[in-house]
């Protein structure tokens, strides 16, 4: 079953600077029961105002938003249900525990809210405390709390209510790299004992990666691409989303009867371009751990630099006018000035005009 439903949802904002902005264009997305799913882009793509809608903190400009098969928002019907009767647990970013009151206190607040008996918000508190590992730690206040810490205190209280669907909102960015790691996999096992779908909003590839079954990736307001982690780091279906997800190298090349030559030395050829590739510039997309360097076979060009980094060797070639990046493991290494041969194996090829892309998208926003 589809948990969330969001049907062309767009949302504008008006400001006194900015004019309009359309943070969130006619989005279009389904979300199956029990999935974590990651929306992932760069600061002010609108990955923040698509899930505020979600939650109901946020109305809508325009387009329908659906909850478990009810209709939650629905711009053109007058629908609006209130956050607190949406059944959704949340952790934002700045995670918002409340100094003042012991961990007890923050974990039954939301059954407080709702007026539940006291006996259930001790019983359903003592088991979102196990579950958070907080188990006697009722009466401690967050301030004498680590990091890590804290936030189980905010995932406690967003289980606490048994929601269908929770609502992550960068609710690692805080924590230092080691206590991020330990922290996704919390979250996923606490997906997997209370089955609720994931909504994970991240300008964090590799968390997103680590952690979804799905995702997309977002840009000015609009969704460049769903799919798993794998459809999307290994078919990127633009230059945008190439690069969002790991590193990349961009070569210029002029494709002439299904080979691409370099630009900056039309004479030479760098690959083979797929079969079909009409004639005229293209991007050869790359990433600097597929291309295979060697000495005897592919496209001849010298080492302008090498860099040791800790898991392998980077070197820095010329291809044309690009300078490309390579990375290897540290052996049969290279030298500076050294000449090598490079092989590209299965590169993807985007339009060259997309370059453009990001000034069009930025004047298509402000209306
Ligand atoms: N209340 C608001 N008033 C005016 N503009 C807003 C408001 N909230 C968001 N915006 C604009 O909407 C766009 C999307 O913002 P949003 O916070 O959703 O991005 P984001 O992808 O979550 O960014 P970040 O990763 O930095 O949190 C931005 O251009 C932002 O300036």
């Amino acid at each position: 079953m589809d948990q969330i439903v969001l049907e062309n949802v767009t949302k504008t904002f008006t400001t006194k600077a900015l004019g309009t902005v359309t943070a969130v264009d006619r989005f279009n997305l389904k979300v199956k029961e029990g999935e974590c799913f990651s929306f992932l882009g760069p600061s002010g793509c609108g990955k923040t105002t698509t899930l505020r809608m979600i939650a109901g903190f946020e109305d809508l400009s325009s387009g329908s938003i659906y909850l478990g098969g009810k209709a939650v928002s629905v711009k053109d019907k007058n629908i609006y249900v209130p956050p607190e009767d949406r059944g959704l647990g949340m952790v934002f970013q700045a995670f918002a525990v409340w100094p003042h009151m012991n961990i007890f206190d923050n974990v039954a607040f939301p059954l407080k809210v709702q007026k539940r008996p006291e006996a259930e918000i001790r019983e359903r508190v003592a088991l979102a405390l196990k579950h958070c590992s907080l188990d006697g730690m009722e009466k401690v206040f967050p301030s004498d709390l680590s990091g890590g810490q804290q936030q189980r205190i905010a995932l406690a209280r967003a289980i606490v209510v048994n929601p269908k669907v929770m609502l992550l909102d960068e609710p690692l960015s805080n924590l230092d790299p080691q206590l991020r790691e330990t922290m996704r996999f919390e979250i996923k096992k606490l997906q997997k004992e209370f089955g609720f779908t994931i909504i994970f909003v991240t300008h964090d590839q590799s968390e997103a990666m680590a952690l979804s079954d799905r995702m997309l990736v977002m840009d000015m307001g609009n969704i460049q691409q769903t799919g798993t982690p794998l459809e999307l780091y290994n078919n990127p279906k633009n230059r945008f989303v190439h690069s969002f997800l790991g590193q990349s190298n961009f070569t210029h090349v002029k494709i002439k009867g299904g080979k691409a030559y370099c630009q900056g030395d039309s004479s030479r050829v760098v690959w083979d371009a797929p079969a079909g590739t009409k004639d005229g510039e293209m991007l050869m997309a790359t990433r600097p751990n597929t291309i295979d360097i060697n000495r005897t076979e592919g496209f001849c060009t010298k080492i302008i630099k090498r860099v040791f980094r800790t898991d392998f060797v980077e070197y820095l070639v010329q291809v044309g006018d690009d300078v490309l990046r390579v990375q290897t493991p540290h052996r049969n290494l290279f030298s500076e000035g050294e000449e090598c041969f490079l092989r590209f194996p299965s590169p993807m090829w985007y339009p060259a005009q997309e370059e453009g892309a990001d000034e069009e998208r930025a004047k298509r926003m402000i209306v």
